[in-house]
């Protein structure tokens, strides 16, 4: 199988971690005889820094004639009171290849049950899938924008019924692919946005009668999320209150650098990218946990090339290293041994 994959390291920790993914796909290259090539390309920042411009058309047109794209991370304070961003960057991208649906997988490793500031018995067992809507509201809302010489500001949040409609069956689906039970995230109490998120599950949920609906108000499900993790099957959400549910998800994991996310089309063209960001405060310093870079390669091979029992090799490879007691200075652990970025990801690579 012949691949090419847009790199797109982005800023802060984004280089250490891309190359990590890079290290991997190398090793997948040799190990199982596929061919898997890639260019490096800007975005964010850096890009900015090089350009003016987050989202060089340069880089746009690698990504159109690449068959993935893996993204590290953009920002940083350098950048952050500019009035061109690299967050820009990403959401342009996200909007450019109309990757409406984000995949964040949540699951526990077993040897990182205690690396949660959560009750071990809370997180034991935890799997859960957060479906994030990703190309609509607030993010996209226009207008957007200073008002009245700065005396008010306006953010608009619209959703169609046709964007709500598709990832609330990509929620379905997925559930279906599970345990069966979905849980609908909104603020239908006062949102009118909510209220017809609302109505548009109930309609759909027609459609899926094995799987099991319940809607929760999103300042409950934040609530329930760390009281009860297991509650939850497969969770759909909009676009900022997946963003928010799912980095206060990654507390039951034990840390934010070791959840994945897919971000994907209606043909299945995908960017892939850790949850986290930039992590400016530990940039350059070999600390950046690779786990989540690492295990979103892995959802680029079960989504992007249907090469599902590689992608289980990479979990299970996570699994062993993490089962051995290797961590990276994120985890909190008693008597693991700490590595650095490329340790870790060179053991993990020694694993699989
Ligand atoms: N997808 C992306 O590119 C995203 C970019 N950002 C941007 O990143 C910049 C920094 O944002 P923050 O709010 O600080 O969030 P952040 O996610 O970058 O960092 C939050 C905390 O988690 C830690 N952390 C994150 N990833 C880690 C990893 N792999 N290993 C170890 N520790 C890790 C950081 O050191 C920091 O203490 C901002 O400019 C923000 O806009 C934020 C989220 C997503
Ligand atoms: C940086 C933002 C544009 C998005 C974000 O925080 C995320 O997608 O997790
Ligand atoms: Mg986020």
């Amino acid at each position: 199988m012949k691949k090419h994959i847009t790199l797109l390291p982005g800023d802060g920790i984004g280089p250490e971690i891309v190359a990590a993914a890079k290290k991997v796909l190398d090793v997948i290259n040799e190990r199982y005889d596929y061919e898997f090539t890639s260019e490096e390309q800007d975005i964010g920042g850096i890009a900015i820094d090089k350009t003016g411009n987050p989202l060089p058309e340069e880089t746009i047109k690698a990504c159109e004639n690449s068959d993935a794209i893996l993204l590290g991370a953009v920002g940083g304070p350098k950048w952050a009171n500019q009035s061109v961003r690299p967050e820009q960057g990403l959401l342009k991208i996200r909007k450019h290849f109309n990757l409406f649906a984000n995949l964040r997988p949540v699951t526990i490793f077993d040897a990182l049950e205690s690396s949660s500031p959560l009750k071990k018995e809370i997180v034991q067992g935890s799997d859960l899938m957060i479906v994030r809507e990703l190309t609509g509201g607030l993010y996209f809302g226009q207008p957007s924008e200073r008002r009245d010489n700065g005396k008010s500001v306006i953010d608009s949040l619209t959703y169609t019924r046709d964007e709500i409609e598709r990832i609330v069956k990509i929620g379905f689906d997925t559930a279906m692919l599970r345990d069966k039970h979905l849980t609908s995230v909104d603020k239908a109490n006062v949102l009118e946005s909510s209220r017809m998120w609302r109505e548009i599950v109930d309609e759909i949920g027609k459609e899926y009668p094995e799987v099991t609906v319940s809607h929760v108000l999103v300042d409950a499900a934040a609530m329930k999320l760390i009281t009860n993790p297991k509650s939850f099957d497969v969770i759909v959400t909009e676009n900022l209150f997946g963003d928010i549910l799912s980095d206060e998800a990654s507390v039951i994991t034990g840390s934010l650098g070791v959840l994945p996310s897919a971000s994907l089309n209606q043909d299945n063209f995908g960017l892939y990218e850790p949850i986290h960001g930039s992590a400016p405060d530990i940039a350059g310093l070999g600390k950046a946990n690779p786990i989540g870079m690492i295990l979103s390669v892995g959802m680029m091979l079960k989504y992007s090339f249907n090469l599902e029992s590689e992608a289980a090799k990479i979990e299970e490879a996570v699994n062993k290293v993490l089962n051995d007691g290797y961590v990276t200075a994120d985890l909190m652990s008693d008597d693991g041994q700490v590595l650095s970025t490329m340790e870790m990801t060179d053991k993990i690579i020694s694993y699989l």
